[in-house]
């Protein structure tokens, strides 16, 4: 299950977001150094008032260590359940937990990574030692791009499963819009977080907004009740639908065509040195959710097929167009909404012309598309140890 935080100036904006559908309300200053932010946070937890988890920023992990301690105890004290503390990339940084978990007196504490800078995924274990509950990865200088400019698809997979073999939740943010939101849910993160997203005209520094909070709520497939009515529409933004809607609905044909990317392929020796050029079409026939789109909730989204190639070339040599060709017709196959696929692997480099394969593949009539319906795509496609 992933859940959607919603980061707000104070208890009014709370209200709003735990009215959109927020799980977890996270009081964040976005102009930074709020003048008082253990009385805002204090606040705010009084409004909440338990209904959802209440997180706050206390620092950076690089501050002098009785000051963050202090933050820390200042934070959980004020009825913050989640605590978060800025990782800043530097030496040491393991020697500085000591005691944090103390501080926090029960609180979890989630540490944030920019996204900016490589993160220093190997303080993971550390973190896990010195109590902690999560980390996230969040862009640091909101005016640097989004999450996805500055980490591929394949190092957000990379971190979402290194924390999860640490034992620690995953988390990502970073100016996130609502495309982004199917695309990361493939990742299976345990939590995406928002503020530009869910503000008027996608400005971080305006008033929330209810719409927007709605909006990207309806991209995130609550926790599924066992045997209970779900709402497919909500699934259908992570690629899943009723076994109803195959094979007799609309079907529409969704396309890539002539995506080139570098690739180490060939079963000659000599193309193991170097990656060369090689373009991909594929078409996705894709069932219809019974109703004109209108959102994202409504679209299989062509970037999911784009990812899976990216994280498929990314995963190392592959010695056969064929065996590329398979693989990408499984992983869209993967998406149980995708009744047939066709793809067109090409090299462009051999000097012999454009020579590759092209397959199509169908979705076995056998299969059903009974529950469990929510699987990540990732392992579903087989390639979740991938890293680039
Ligand atoms: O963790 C949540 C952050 O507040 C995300 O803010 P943003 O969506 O404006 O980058």
């Amino acid at each position: 299950m992933t859940r959607m935080l919603a980061s707000v100036t104070g208890p009014q904006e709370a209200e709003i977001a735990l009215a959109g559908g927020a799980d977890i309300i996270d009081v964040q200053n976005p102009a930074e150094g709020a003048q008082d932010h253990a009385a805002v946070i204090r606040a705010t937890a009084q409004a909440i008032g338990g209904r959802r988890p209440v997180s706050a920023l206390a620092g950076d992990l690089a501050m002098p260590a009785d000051g963050l301690r202090a933050a820390v105890r200042a934070v959980a004290t004020a009825g913050a359940d989640m605590v978060r503390l800025r990782i800043v990339p530097g030496e040491g940084l393991a020697n500085r937990l000591d005691r944090l978990a103390k501080a926090a007196s029960g609180a979890r504490l989630i540490g944030v990574f920019p996204a900016e800078a490589a993160p220093g995924l190997s303080l993971l274990p550390a973190l896990r030692r010195a109590g902690f509950a999560g980390a996230m990865l969040d862009t640091r200088d909101k005016a640097s791009g989004h999450l996805l400019d500055h980490l591929g698809l394949p190092r957000l997979l990379g971190f979402v499963e290194d924390c999860h073999a640490n034992g620690l939740e995953a988390g990502l943010a970073g100016s996130l819009e609502p495309p982004d939101v199917p695309r990361l849910l493939v990742l299976s993160p345990d939590l995406l977080g928002f503020r530009g997203a869910l503000c008027g005209a996608g400005d971080r520094m305006g008033p929330l907004d209810l719409a927007r909070v709605q909006a990207i709520r309806g991209l995130i497939p609550p926790d599924l009740p066992a045997g209970g009515d779900v709402d497919y529409r909500l699934l259908a933004a992570r690629g899943y639908a009723p076994a109803a809607t195959l094979p007799d609905g609309p079907v529409d044909r969704v396309f890539v065509e002539d995506l080139v990317l570098p690739v180490f392929i060939g079963a000659y020796a000599r193309e193991r040195d170097a990656p060369q050029a090689v373009r991909f079409s594929v078409s996705a026939w894709v069932a219809r959710g019974g109703r004109a789109a209108e959102d994202m909730r409504d679209v299989f989204s062509y970037d999911l097929i784009t990812d899976g190639i990216r994280l498929l070339t990314g995963s190392g040599h592959v010695g056969l167009v064929e065996t590329l060709a398979e693989r990408i017709a499984a992983m869209v196959l993967a998406h149980p909404r995708v009744a047939r696929v066709m793809v067109r692997v090409q090299k462009l480099d051999t000097g012999l012309g454009t020579v590759g394969v092209e397959i199509e593949r169908s979705r076995a009539a056998a299969r059903t598309l009974s529950p469990p319906l929510v699987q990540p795509l990732a392992e579903a496609a087989g390639f979740g140890h991938t890293r680039s």
